[in-house]
């Protein structure tokens, strides 16, 4: 499975109705502090929209609700994976990408066959508080010899400026939530980020 280099990430289906349009093909729909019943209604609309444009959707945290709305791909991270049904993911045939942030959940993530592994933060973000100190980009070349021919997702502090770094040591698809959530023009910063990684597309 090949991912797209530019792997955007946002918190609404309203984002992914502004953006994909744009030609962005892997978006992440990762939305906190919303009940389950508005989340679905997000992921549906959120489904219909990248299903328009050609655009792969990965579902955040909310992996059932994910099944139930007939989404084939979810991201986990570590706590999440601890009371996540496994065998439920696999049986709806899901797509499944997991978090990472050192050896011990590198292991224990690929021992739940994952579609790709990421890898953060790779920079300091100011998305959220982290436990882990920023990896450096030279961490991913560390990451890639371990995980082989899995793809491997660098996340965390990535800007235009920083992907030609990351995709050069290993990465395959650079993730980015506030770089263009918080931009003060987000439809350029998105199409910055599009031409930033055509070479990587080929
Ligand atoms: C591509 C990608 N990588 C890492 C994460 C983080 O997942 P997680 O550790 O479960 O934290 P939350 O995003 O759920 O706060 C991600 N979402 N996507
Ligand atoms: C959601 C998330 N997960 C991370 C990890 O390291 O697992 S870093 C991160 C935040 C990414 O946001 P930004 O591009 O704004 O830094
Ligand atoms: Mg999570």
């Amino acid at each position: 499975m090949r991912l797209d280099p530019f792997y955007l990430i946002v918190d609404s289906a309203e984002w992914i109705s502004r953006l994909v349009p744009l030609g962005v093909k892997l978006v992440q729909l990762r939305i906190k502090n919303k009940t389950a019943a508005e989340i679905r209604v997000e992921i549906r609309i959120a489904k219909a929209i990248c299903a328009a444009y050609g655009s792969q959707l990965i579902v955040n945290d909310y992996w059932q609700l994910a099944i139930e709305e007939g989404c084939d791909f979810i991201h986990l991270g570590q706590e999440d994976l601890e009371v996540a049904d496994l065998g439920a993911i696999r049986a709806a045939g899901q797509k499944l990408g997991l978090s990472t942030h050192d050896s011990a959940e590198l292991e224990t993530a690929m021992a739940a066959k994952p579609d790709y592994i990421a890898l953060g933060p790779i920079y300091p973000t100011i998305l959220k508080q982290m436990k882990w100190s920023p990896q450096g980009p030279e961490r991913l070349r560390v990451w890639k010899e371990r995980i082989g021919d899995l793809p491997l997702v660098a996340i965390g502090g990535l800007n235009a400026d920083r992907l030609d770094g990351v995709l050069s040591h290993g990465a395959d698809s650079a993730a980015v939530v506030t770089d263009i959530t918080l931009n003060a023009d987000p439809e350029t910063r998105t199409r910055q980020w599009l031409a930033a990684t055509a070479a990587w597309r080929q």
